[in-house]
């Protein structure tokens, strides 16, 4: 039985911390750029930004969708710092809080509204969207195998794309290296199990979206996958977290490409029709839990899956637990609560690690590199 390590609270992490202090109030100052909001959101927009930075945590307000079961879950952190909650939970509840100062919920016309949209439509059109389907003509004339794990390494790295992290560290340098790299396995374990369900737990929208569409219509037309259930966020989240809407604009934009990029996008959407590609969403997605806390029914699907493929950073905080673990801790072990087989496909953008040779963790702490936190490092890990 694997000993628990510490939970993170932010106090306790620079990275941490200076998600509240400094990363938060930029998004909030980027988004009072974006909209025009009205005297009463950016007043509210104003105190969330001064609460995470040098005030207290206040709960939702009385009546606010979820304010109960908010009160409850924050029982014990509402009127202290927000650093001195676990970096996991606070975090949850600041892009909740987002939502009620921008009148999320509210009859009007700011009810439903993306606030992160001009920052995610921004990145969709962009450059790096462009090279991206550009490039997957040149993978189409390849073999199945070198194809498959171009599409499942276009799809890790897609996860550098991450709005959160460029307001305070602008794009991010070149990727490096993998910190473990399971691929093989995981492609065993699909040849092992052809035409069988598959789960893909998404991330960002945009550049990564359009990268897992790709791995999604590869798993489909080689038959790896019968059936591939895509899982996005029910609301706007952590800043570029995808959603349906933001599916369906990847989809378009492959749709509106030319040649490959133009037939991923034709062959997805015939896979929707007849039910083989489906995308999926769970309220438990934008909870403040670790998947620990997972409700039975969401668990079971996954469980029925050949793999569940969790993507993503924060992801992978909540599969393996926001704690401060030795990094040579098992994956098999951290994940072993959960039932089926499953993978994860990471940058690596915060404190978290599990899973690696202690030689590889000597080596990487001898350099002065960010190496946890700046997204540099990939991994591919399955049990
Ligand atoms: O899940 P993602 O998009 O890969 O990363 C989310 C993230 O940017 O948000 C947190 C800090 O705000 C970190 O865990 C991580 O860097």
């Amino acid at each position: 039985m694997l000993q628990q390590a510490p939970v993170i609270v932010s106090s306790q992490s620079p990275f941490a911390a200076a998600v509240f202090t400094t990363r938060h109030p930029a998004l909030i100052d980027r988004l009072t750029d974006a909209w025009p909001y009205t005297p009463q959101q950016h007043q509210a927009l104003a105190e969330l930004a001064q609460e995470n930075v040098d005030g207290v945590m206040q709960p939702l307000p009385e009546g606010a969708v979820g304010a109960d079961r908010w009160k409850r879950w924050g029982e014990g952190y509402y009127g202290r710092p927000w650093v001195e909650a676990p970096f996991l939970w606070a975090e949850a509840f600041f892009y909740r809080r987002l939502l009620e100062a921008v009148d999320y919920y509210t009859p009007g016309p700011w009810r439903g509204v993306d606030l992160f949209a001009p920052f995610k439509q921004a990145e969709l059109a962009g450059e790096v969207v462009g090279a991206e389907i550009a490039a997957l003509a040149a993978l189409a004339g390849r073999a199945e195998q070198e194809r498959g794990q171009a599409l499942l390494l276009g799809s890790l790295w897609g996860n550098r794309a991450d709005l959160a992290l460029q307001i305070t560290a602008g794009r991010g340098g070149q990727a490096s290296g993998l910190v473990a790299d399971d691929s093989t396995v995981l492609w065993d374990l699909l040849h092992a199990r052809p035409g069988g369900a598959v789960a893909l737990v998404a991330d960002n929208a945009g550049s990564e979206t359009v990268a897992d569409l790709a791995l999604v219509d590869h798993l489909l037309t080689t038959g790896l996958a019968g059936e591939v259930a895509l899982h996005v966020k029910p609301t706007p989240y952590y800043v570029s977290d995808a959603t349906l809407t933001d599916v369906a604009d990847c989809l378009r934009t492959l749709l509106a490409s030319k040649g490959e990029g133009r037939a991923v996008g034709e062959r997805l959407r015939t896979a929707a029709k007849s039910g083989r590609w489906l995308v999926r969403t769970d309220d438990f997605w934008c909870s403040p839990f670790d998947f620990t806390a997972m409700p039975a029914e969401l668990r079971n699907e996954l469980a029925a899956a050949t793999v569940v493929v969790f993507k993503g950073d924060l992801n992978y905080r909540r599969l393996v637990g926001d704690r401060r673990w030795e990094p040579t801790t098992s994956f098999a072990a951290a994940t072993a609560y959960l039932p089926g087989r499953v993978a994860s496909l990471r940058a690596l953008k915060s404190d978290v690690i599990v899973g690696m040779e202690p030689g590889e963790v000597r080596a990487l702490e001898a350099t002065d590199e960010a190496w946890r936190t700046s997204g540099s490092h990939g991994l591919v890990q399955v049990r």
